[in-house]
């Protein structure tokens, strides 16, 4: 008896096994092919490595991973030329601002719809001039151009009694046009000393605080210069940041500009020497030198941007020394502003991140601070978005 039932329970096993063994066999025909087992790497942990044994981690081919946005606008090689790269061309430089209006629009419509708005009212009584006026020291226009401003418009309401919405549009324009000043001179001197013996690149000193969008601004001023038919060479003089040297040399690679570099924590004076000194010998036009704006303190600044102007100037004079404000932090940002102009002399003003802020107001209060004008402004983080600035086309998109 015993032996029936184990040779029973044999019998089950058996038949078990086998109705298992179909089924899955048909479940794996209905699944895509396993991928090939990778067994992990056994090794020995490196010097500074985590002790924990590596994790296993899916991997990508080298098919899935994307490129980086640049390879996709660069311009390939041309076929049979091999080795040679073409680079790109930049859009010109002639009515940027006008193609980047909108961004400036979108940024700035509190200040120049509410302008309008408030204007409008049937009544001009205290309480709309007041809010006229906090609207004004909210876009950081500041508190002088504020008061002359609404005293210009006081005056002039009054004198045209009715006023139409087209009247109050260009009587506003009128005003914000003088107070931005269009005759300030925006020039940015970037053409050769051709009259000298060796002709010599102007040179371009680009200065400001971490962050606020120097090597951008060098980058992106360096397609501008090359749109525009320049030869440039980049020095790039933030040595204190590795990765700020190799962000700007992507930047000139992109439109065939070199850049000369030096090693990180190297001198700063030094690397903006060879790179104007490299400029003489290729017949450069522009030079333009980026540097590091660590505000530590004021005599920390002074030392290193001092000195690299006094050493560039082994060459000769520096033509422009461009200092980059972020509009975004406005009055913080004029503070910032007012120490760099106490170090060096500023012959510009870049405003970065226009397209990023509310407070547009902070071209006049700037220009009034420094006594300089603001000659170049950043409108968004692509390769194009920086225009020359112009008073009217400002205010007109103001106004939009
Ligand atoms: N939206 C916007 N972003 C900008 C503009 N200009 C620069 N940026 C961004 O600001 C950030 C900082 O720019 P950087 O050029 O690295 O700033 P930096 O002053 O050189 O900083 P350090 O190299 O640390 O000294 C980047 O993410 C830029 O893309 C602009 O006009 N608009």
């Amino acid at each position: 008896m015993e032996y029936v039932i184990l040779a029973i329970v044999i019998a089950a096993v058996v038949i078990g096994g086998a109705a298992g063994l179909v089924v899955s066999g048909k479940r794996r025909k209905e699944l895509p092919p396993a991928p090939p087992a990778r067994t992990p790497e056994l090794r020995e942990p490196q010097v500074g490595e985590e002790a924990a044994p590596p994790k296993e981690e899916p991997r990508r081919q080298v098919e899935e991973v994307a490129l980086p946005e640049t390879a996709v606008e660069t311009v390939p090689e041309t076929p049979g030329e091999e080795g040679v790269l073409l680079v790109e061309v930049p859009e010109p430089t002639a009515g940027r601002l006008t193609r980047l209006r909108s961004r400036l629009a979108r940024s700035q419509n509190t200040l120049g719809k509410g302008l309008l708005n408030l204007l409008s009212r049937d009544r001009l009584d205290e309480d709309t001039w007041e809010e006229i006026e906090e609207l004004l020291l909210t876009a950081d226009v500041g508190v002088q151009p504020t008061q002359e401003l609404v005293e210009a418009l006081r005056t002039r309401v009054k004198v045209l009694g009715t006023r139409s919405p087209d009247e109050l549009r260009g009587l506003l324009r009128e005003e914000l046009v003088a107070l931005i000043d269009p005759t300030l001179d925006r020039t940015l001197n970037t053409a050769k000393h051709a009259d000298e013996d060796p002709a010599r690149p102007a040179v371009l000193l680009v200065v400001g605080v971490n962050g606020v969008g120097k090597t951008t601004t060098s980058g992106k001023l360096a397609r501008v210069l090359v749109a525009d038919g320049r030869k440039v060479v980049l020095g790039a003089a933030d040595t204190f940041r590795a990765a700020a040297a190799d962000q700007l040399q992507t930047w000139g690679e992109r439109v065939g500009a070199r850049t000369v570099r030096g090693p990180e924590g190297g001198d700063p004076a030094s690397v903006a020497f060879d790179a104007v000194k490299e400029g003489i010998a290729e017949g450069a036009d522009t030079v333009l030198v980026d540097t590091a704006g660590r505000l530590h303190t004021k005599t920390g600044l002074m030392d290193e941007l001092g000195k690299v102007k006094r050493v560039v100037e082994k060459h000769g004079p520096v033509d422009e020394v461009l200092l980059v404000l972020d509009a975004t932090t406005g009055q913080n940002g004029l503070v910032q502003a007012k120490v760099f102009a106490e170090v060096v002399d500023i012959t510009g003003i870049v405003l970065t991140k226009l397209d990023g802020t509310a407070k547009g107001g902070i071209v006049i209060s700037v220009q009034r601070q420094l006594g300089v004008p603001v000659k170049l402004i950043g409108l968004g983080e692509g390769a194009d978005d920086l225009a020359p600035f112009e008073p009217e086309a400002f205010v007109d998109a103001l106004l939009d």
